[in-house]
């Protein structure tokens, strides 16, 4: 069997036109939404994935702001400018890059973001309601692993989905999301036994752990959907997956490439919370 690809990068693009008009339509109604990013430090990769976001807001008609803070500012200064984005009418959504350095609670700042501005996701408000079922920003990794999911006409009810990686951005939400669509979902992690008995019976294979190459075919079900969330720079400058896609292709039936899979999308997502928190500001 031989894959079908699932172009993040050309969903993306999709997604990024439909949105750039429904910020035409804001406008008329003088709304301009905005988004304010915050970045502690001089992270190259932060950087570069900022400088995809402000890519996509400009191109869509979003109004975009970076407010670059020296690595030595305290937790304190950082609540504090948070909480000034938090009083600005201007933003609708608020995001501070990870990761943070070590001196800041990442947790402590998260929190201070306004759960109505949190365009991530990540407020414990957001998780809550997520979680419930309920509205929410949805963070934009999972979401646009969902929309991923369904764009390749994928059927998500009763699929026995393997999420490999916990972490609060990725595994643990995508699972979530997965589940509040009906499927069967089974988390793996670092303490996991005999990890391939768990991913081989996986209908959906999501990989999330941040290192190259991890999963291989043996670890695949024939016809499975694998989604790599992994982005890991080798020394030779190449970008690749959690997954060996060479190999991946040939047994699962779709799967998404590094670069231009789900990368593309976490980015599309943000500006599309971003509008969604906008909308909210359009009087009737
Ligand atoms: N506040 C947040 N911090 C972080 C998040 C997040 O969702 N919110 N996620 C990651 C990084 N990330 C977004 O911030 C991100 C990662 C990768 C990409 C992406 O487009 N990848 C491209 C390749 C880019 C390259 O060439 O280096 C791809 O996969 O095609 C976008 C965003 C951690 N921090």
């Amino acid at each position: 069997m031989v894959a079908t690809i699932i172009d993040g990068k050309e969903l993306a693009k999709e997604m990024r036109s439909e949105l750039k008009k429904e910020v035409e339509q804001l406008k008329e109604k003088g709304v301009t939404p905005g988004l304010a990013i915050i970045l502690v430090g001089n992270n190259p990769a932060s950087l570069s994935y900022i400088k995809g976001k402000q890519k996509a807001s400009e191109e869509i008609g979003v109004s975009f702001k970076l407010e670059h803070l020296e690595e030595s500012i305290s937790q304190e200064e950082l609540l504090e400018v948070i909480e000034k984005y938090n009083q600005d009418d201007r933003y609708d959504g608020i995001l501070v890059q990870l990761p943070l350095p070590d001196h800041i609670d990442e947790t402590a700042v998260i929190e201070k973001i306004s759960p109505e501005k949190d365009v991530d996701g990540f407020h414990p408000i957001n998780v809550g309601r997520m979680m419930t079922g309920q509205d929410a920003f949805l963070p934009c990794t999972p979401a646009g692993i969902v929309e991923m999911i369904k764009s390749a006409n994928i059927e998500i009810p009763g699929k026995h989905v393997v999420v490999v990686g916990r972490s609060n951005i990725v595994g643990k939400p995508v699972g979530q999301l997965l589940l509040n669509e009906n499927a069967t979902v089974t988390y793996c992690h670092s303490k996991t036994k005999n990890l391939r008995e768990h991913t081989i019976q996986g209908d959906i294979l999501i990989v999330a752990v941040g290192r190259p190459h991890f999963i291989g075919a043996d670890h695949i079900k024939e016809g499975a959907v694998v989604i790599d969330v992994g982005v890991n720079r080798l020394e030779n400058g190449k970008l690749v997956g959690d997954v060996k896609f060479d190999e991946a292709k040939e047994k699962a039936s779709a799967i998404t490439p590094v670069p231009g899979g789900v990368g593309p999308m976490t980015i599309t997502m943000l500006v599309y919370n971003t509008v969604k928190s906008a909308k909210k500001r359009v009087r009737p």
